[in-house]
């Protein structure tokens, strides 16, 4: 359904992408790794309207999205999850569902949340900032669920998070690709993102240096040959 090709994107004077070239298919769960600075944030931006790319062409469903802002991606069903949650701390909880609702029902939405989130339940009139960590995470996780996306787009979903709350995200995101919605996953825990995804895609220095199937590679090998880190 997204398609990258050959896209090259930076900020001013910085390149960051070089010829990317990216394919996430109808209900395909990708784990996009790589050091830091390798650029997947960028990645991510660049595939979801939020940093148009230099040259190259962006596509869903065949459509040519290259130039159109992220809030037309977001009609035909992209769900960007930015690093640092994307949600508003000084508004309550129930306030940040009824943004994240875009006009749906808000009563409908929160009681959807509070389903999927039962921690959230007796939280909708607190400031969303004053959350834990996992509760905002989930909270950012919601706005995947009531919008019925086709295509989510997570960056660092467990960044500072305990392991328990990190399974619980983990869980989350299954369940979204159980019901066949198409995944981009930016992770640092390999082991986590090759247990979740179909396919990995590994960027270094803004360009992509190895494509496979996760079940043909293990988290070592990805260290060891890709990451340099040996662990
Ligand atoms: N707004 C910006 N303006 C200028 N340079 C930026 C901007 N955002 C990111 N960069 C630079 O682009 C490069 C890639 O950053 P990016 O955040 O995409 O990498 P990343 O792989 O997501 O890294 P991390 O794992 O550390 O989040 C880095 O060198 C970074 O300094």
């Amino acid at each position: 359904m997204l398609t990258l090709h050959e896209v090259t994107a930076g900020y001013g004077d910085t390149t960051v992408l070089r010829d990317v070239n990216l394919t996430v298919g109808d209900g395909e769960v990708v784990a996009l790794l790589g050091p830091n600075g390798a650029g997947k944030t960028t990645l991510l931006r660049a595939a979801t309207g939020f940093l148009r790319p230099r040259s190259g062409r962006v596509s869903l469903d065949g459509k040519d999205m290259t130039a159109e802002p992220a809030h037309r991606y977001a009609r035909r069903g992209v769900c960007h999850l930015p690093e640092g949650r994307g949600i508003f701390p000084s508004l309550t909880v129930r306030e940040n569902i009824a943004i994240q609702a875009r006009g749906r029902d808000v009563e409908k939405s929160a009681a959807e949340v509070v389903d999927l989130f039962p921690a959230l339940g007796t939280r909708l009139r607190q400031a969303a900032g004053s959350l834990s960590g996992g509760e905002q995470q989930m909270l950012a996780l919601s706005r995947a669920y009531i919008t019925s996306p086709r295509l989510v787009v997570v960056d660092e979903a467990s960044l500072g998070l305990s392991p328990r709350v990190t399974d619980t995200i983990y869980e989350l995101l299954a369940r979204l690709a159980e019901r066949g919605v198409s995944l981009v996953v930016v992770e640092q825990y390999v082991q986590r993102a090759l247990a979740l995804a179909r396919t990995v895609y590994i960027l270094n220095h803004g360009a992509v240096i190895h494509v496979g199937r996760a079940n043909d590679i293990t988290a070592d090998d990805i260290y060891e040959k890709y990451l340099g880190i040996g662990h």
